[in-house]
């Protein structure tokens, strides 16, 4: 029987099978932030031990830095503490960290892909749930908890029991004005937020392989919303193409043979899967969230849904728990629907694709009346190339200043947080209840959605601007 391009992956790196059902899977690199890692240091330095490969560990500083004025010590006690315990840490056992003031700063999400840390067919793990980002590229990558962040500094591996397999398969081409984000919100919104739980998904079909890069890592980045444990797409000559040139890229023949790799992992034609859904892109419109979970999600010229739409009761209260947070309505529509926040940035659309597409929708208009706006890149790189390519001018001239690299509003652990009440459209990727902020109402979207909201002050189909 053939093989899925997941068994590949996992396969070569089994180090060890533990007979019980577990593997103990060799992992190529482990991300680290300073939210998740504390413990896990302090559990090395109990035991006396050290980190055991130091160079597979890459470390940044973004879930409590504050988006301005990144040069002024950190105004938050408690994530001056985060962060200054994050440069011990990395100072006392010998890791690169990419921190405050460092050129390659950002999320950590997007720093390991944008230096080609990450690469096709390797293992990523890190203590954070969106690490199903990297499997955009054609490898394993997983979240971990604090207590198997130490296992992983402690031996570069890790004991998992093999999750079930699913394809998701989206046939033909996205239309316009439909993002990366609006897929996967449509995806979530079929299979619902736990409808992937237990499994680990290939994302297969044109509309996932029309996408560039940053959008494949929208998509992966957002598996952990419907459940799965991650998500991943074969690499194609678009992955191969990205990789060449990065920082940490594999050179010369290493380059060439590394790439002759690469280029066997597809899942082969009689590989099966536990699960398999398929899906046409030609039904997808710029999608909207309406609730306080990601797969609460609406086209956005369809009608929030009613009771009566759904047949069991959880879901019934569900719908009622989390409109009356939301202070929205059944049957209503959200076009129209006054917005006073608009963040643009989080690791699932702050690359710099994602900012393309808002300059394209604020390009000569203002900042609406009574919307604050903040675009964040998710990197120092990202900042850098909105700079070069005139985005950041873009932006300022509707009055909009570009801010400095963080998870920022995505949730609410640094100085950028939504007042309670207020309402925001967001491209990051959690509309939990308190998410962006206490009482903050979320409204998850794509970047051109985002970007049509600020500057017309009300939920716009961005369409309408391209
Ligand atoms: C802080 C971190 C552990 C958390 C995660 O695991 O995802 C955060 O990044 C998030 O997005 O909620
Ligand atoms: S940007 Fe948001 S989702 Fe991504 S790592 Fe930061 S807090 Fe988590």
């Amino acid at each position: 029987m053939g093989k899925t391009l997941f068994d590949k992956i996992w396969d070569a790196h089994v180090v060890h099978s533990t007979g019980d059902g577990a593997d103990i899977l060799y992992i190529d690199r482990h991300y680290i932030h300073e939210v998740t890692s504390p413990q896990a240091f302090d559990g090395l330095r109990s035991r006396g031990i050290g980190v055991f490969r130091p160079l597979k560990t890459v470390a940044t500083a973004d879930h409590n830095v504050p988006t301005i004025n990144q040069h002024l010590p950190i105004k938050e006690e408690q994530s001056r503490k985060q962060i200054a315990q994050l440069v011990q840490n990395c100072k006392e056992f010998g890791l690169d960290l990419y921190g405050l003031g460092h050129q390659y700063q950002g999320i950590v999400h997007i720093i390991g892909p944008e230096l080609g840390v990450t690469q096709p067919g390797g293992t990523y793990v890190c203590g954070d749930s969106h690490t199903a980002t990297h499997g955009a590229f054609g490898s394993i990558a997983f979240g971990i908890g604090t207590s198997e962040v130490e296992m992983v500094l402690a031996s570069q591996s890790l004991p998992q029991v093999k999750p079930r397999q699913m394809r998701i398969t989206v046939n033909g081409q996205l239309k316009k004005g439909v993002t990366a984000k609006d897929l996967i919100l449509y995806t979530i919104g079929k299979l619902t937020a736990k409808g992937g739980t237990g499994y680990f998904v290939e994302y297969a079909g044109e509309a996932f392989r029309s996408l560039s890069m940053e959008g494949r890592m929208t998509v992966c980045n957002m598996s952990i919303e419907m459940g799965a444990r991650g998500g991943l797409i074969a690499p194609d000559e678009t992955t191969i193409a990205y990789v060449k040139g990065r920082a940490f890229a594999p050179k010369g023949d290493d380059w060439d043979k590394t790439v002759a790799y690469w280029r066997t992992l597809y899942s082969d034609t009689d590989a099966t899967f536990d699960a398999e859904f398929t899906f046409d892109a030609a039904d997808i419109e710029p999608m909207l969230t309406y609730g306080t979970n990601p797969g609460m999600g609406i086209g956005i010229s369809e009608s929030i849904p009613s009771e009566k739409d759904f047949t069991d009761e959880s879901d019934k209260a569900t719908l009622k728990k989390a409109l009356a947070y939301m202070q929205l309505s059944e049957g209503e529509l959200l076009l129209g629907k006054p917005v006073s926040y608009v963040f643009i940035g989080s690791c699932t659309n702050g690359r710099i694709e994602d900012f393309r597409m808002a300059a394209e929708i604020v390009k000569g208009r203002k900042v609406a009346s009574g919307v604050t706006a903040w675009f964040v890149p998710g990197s120092k790189q990202v900042e850098k190339q909105c700079e070069a390519e005139g985005l950041t001018q873009i932006f300022a001239e509707a009055g909009i200043a570009l801010r400095q690299p963080g998870c920022s509003a995505c949730l609410a652990m640094n100085e950028d947080k939504i007042p309670e009440g207020e309402l925001c459209i967001s491209t990051s990727n959690r509309n939990f209840e308190g998410r962006q902020g206490p009482g903050a109402r979320t409204i998850l979207a794509g970047p051109y959605a985002a970007a049509a909201a600020a500057v017309t002050g009300v939920i716009t189909d961005p369409r309408t601007f391209l």
